[in-house]
């Protein structure tokens, strides 16, 4: 491949990342998942090589339930710009940087919900939310019979660097996601339909739970 078509093709490859940021986007926000700014989502660009690629991300604190020409950048695997931009990449940028490096993931999607705030915090002490047997369960990629699962919460500070080794401590294998607590949902996937389809998931069960606590307090 010559300079040029290689310069062609990587083109292409930020233009379809951000087409389907842009897309997800757009989806999150008309269901209220942007309030105030908050939320981030980014796709892997480029090398699948371990220390091999860069990931397109939303701008910081840009008003995500609008399209603009500015929403997007391109970063390296350590959270810098790539290319010669005025725009500041999301300032929760290392967590992705993170989350791509120790599960190879193809895309994260963060965002703030009301159900994964007050989860996180109302399993706080336990540091996980326990889903059993819903079977929503089986959009996270596990299809076990009454399958048990524990959503990690890990702890939520100013400073985003000290979120990170939290974040390496929790994660879990074979759950896609992570809570922050008092803050919001991380999850991901191989490529954008699976990231989209574990955060709805995620979703989901929180909400389940949060109604189900309710109820089973109502009844005490
Ligand atoms: C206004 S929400 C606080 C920051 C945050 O948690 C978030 O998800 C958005 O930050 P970004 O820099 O990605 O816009
Ligand atoms: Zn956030």
């Amino acid at each position: 491949m010559s300079e040029y078509q290689e310069h062609l093709a990587r083109l292409e490859e930020k233009q379809r990342a951000y087409a389907e940021l842009a897309e997800v986007k757009e989806l999150f926000a008309s269901r209220g998942w942007f309030a105030g700014t908050s939320g981030n989502l980014s796709v892997r660009v480029g090398g699948f090589e371990p220390g091999d690629f860069q990931f397109a991300i939303t701008a910081s604190g840009k008003d995500k339930s609008k399209r603009t020409a500015e929403d997007f950048l391109l970063v390296d695997q350590n959270g810098k710009p790539s290319e010669p931009t005025a725009l500041k990449p999301s300032a929760e940028t290392l967590i992705h940087c993170e989350i791509y490096r120790l599960t190879g993931a193809g895309a994260i999607f963060h965002i703030h919900s009301v159900y994964s705030n007050v989860i996180s915090e109302w399993f706080w002490e336990r540091r996980s939310v326990p889903v059993t047997g819903v079977e929503l369960i089986k959009g996270l990629g596990i299809w076990e019979e009454e399958a048990h699962i524990e959503i990690p919460i890990v702890p939520n500070y100013a400073d985003i660097p000290r979120i990170v080794p939290e974040i390496t401590d929790a994660l879990q294998p074979r759950l896609p996601g992570v809570l922050l607590r008092k803050h919001g949902i991380y999850a991901w996937g191989k490529d954008a339909f699976e990231a989209k389809r574990h955060l709805e998931s995620f979703e989901f069960l929180f909400e389940y739970v949060y109604r189900w606590e309710l109820l089973q307090g109502s009844r005490r």
